[in-house]
């Protein structure tokens, strides 16, 4: 609830709120403080994506005499920026902090609150000497594919590691696993909180060349006994990681939180921590999250069906017989709009505000469609969810299907809940 007409809820200090308040523990906070982060690094490299250039060696050593890439050194300044986060973080909850404050006149809370803006105005010079430090032309595709044998854009590699760096330099984050990534990476740098984080980097990777609307997925699991190495334990690493990707791999119905954030004609970072659906969008003018969308409810119904209708010939006939009956007028005279942006993330956030449909459902190619249960589905599904919508792979909840593998694909069929219901009439 807002005190005065001026004052402006931002992502940071929502998430103080939600700490105090007893919604989140701290390490949860500093986890999504530094998801936002990198979201903030991406938005600012896909905004130049076709203006710079970044290529091959920055030309210094590092401590072990290796070449540094850029992206070392990139993946090192946002190492710096988190730290500041963390100062941040600490700077308002100890005791001895507060005292510190209070010496410098004023009451704890202000003067927490200065030594915060302190501390977020050298985030933010840092930010822009990061973002000057790029320089790439982030649109022609690398020689590799990942593990699913997807061309991997520049960005999918970049933005890989600036989420891993952002996470890791958290301190709170046990192990991640990504669709970069083979298999989930458990987190040495871990302290404390130990939170299971899933993510795809860059959503709908495909619009990076032509400057189209992407976005990055994260979902957040409890901490898990499994990812807290114990030096004593004679298990190797090798073992203690085979027991966290086991615990990565946990249906969506336990996530903590989960979000997006939205690269379009505004960067919008929407997420849950399971008390209903928040959207802050960036505010270029002070590069904070600013809210904007307290709390979205996902419309009942919605006329905008999302599809790729170039399978249209590889779906079942229930599918099909869905489709056309779509096409036809309905009981106001018009039939549904189609709209497909090749991009989940932008079809998940229209829904959100207008309500609709989106599915990407198995077909003749492909068994289990296109996308990724668990750092894809189940994070999308849970926010639908949470904004009163439904989400299923045609036959159960998505958030009861426990992965099998880290990068498994599920059908899925998400959006307002009597659209989706008018679907599952033709299916079954
Ligand atoms: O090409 P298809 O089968 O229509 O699938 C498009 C879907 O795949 C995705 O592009 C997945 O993209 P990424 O692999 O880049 O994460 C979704 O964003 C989009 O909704």
């Amino acid at each position: 609830m807002r005190t005065s007409r001026y004052e402006i809820e931002n992502l940071t200090t929502w998430l103080l709120k939600q700490e105090q308040d007893g919604h989140m523990d701290t390490e949860l906070a500093i986890v999504l403080a530094s998801i936002s982060l990198a979201c903030k690094k991406i938005a600012s490299l896909l905004q130049r994506s076709n203006i710079i250039n970044l290529t091959g060696a920055q030309g210094t050593m590092n401590i072990q005499g290796e070449d540094q890439k850029k992206l070392d050194v990139i993946a090192n300044e946002v190492h710096c920026l988190q730290f500041f986060v963390y100062l941040h973080f600490q700077s308002v909850r100890t005791p001895q902090t507060v005292k510190l404050t209070q010496r410098l006149g004023g009451n704890g809370l202000d003067c927490c609150l200065y030594v915060c803006s302190v501390i977020i105005n050298i985030k933010k010079v840092c930010s822009y000497r990061v973002s000057l430090l790029l320089s790439s032309t982030i649109v022609k595709v690398l020689l590799y594919q990942n593990i699913q044998g997807e061309d991997q854009k520049k960005l999918d590699v970049i933005a890989n590691e600036l989420f891993c760096n952002s996470l890791r330099a958290s301190g709170r984050t046990g192990i991640i696993a990504s669709e970069e990534e083979d298999v989930p990476v458990a987190v040495e740098e871990t302290y404390s909180g130990n939170y299971i984080v899933v993510f795809d980097p860059v959503d709908g990777s495909a619009n990076i060349d032509t400057s189209l609307t992407t976005g990055s997925i994260f979902g957040i699991y409890a901490p898990d006994k499994h990812c807290l190495f114990d030096i004593d334990d004679h298990s190797t690493l090798a073992q203690e990681q085979e027991k966290c990707v086991v615990s990565a791999c946990q249906p969506g119905s336990n996530l903590l939180a989960a979000g997006y954030c939205l690269y379009s004609s505004s960067v919008v970072f929407t997420l849950s921590i399971g008390r209903g659906v928040l959207a802050f969008t960036l505010d270029p003018a002070y590069g904070e999250f600013v809210l904007t969308h307290e709390n979205i409810r996902i419309p009942s119904t919605g006329k905008i069906y999302s599809f790729n209708e170039g399978n249209y010939d590889l779906f079942d006939e229930k599918l099909q017989k869905y489709l056309d009956d779509l096409r036809k007028p309905g009981s106001n005279g018009r039939p549904y709009s189609g709209r497909y942006i090749g991009c989940l993330v932008g079809e998940i956030h229209r829904m959100l505000l207008v309500g609709g449909i989106y599915g990407n459902p198995k077909n003749k190619k492909s068994k289990n469609g296109n996308l990724r249960l668990l750092y894809e589905c189940a994070p999308m599904s849970y926010l639908v969810e949470q904004a009163g919508g439904k989400a299923t792979d045609g036959s159960q909840r998505i958030l009861d299907i426990r992965p099998d593998q880290v990068h498994q694909r599920t059908p899925i069929f998400i959006g307002s809940a009597d659209e989706v219901e008018k679907l599952e009439k033709y299916l079954y």
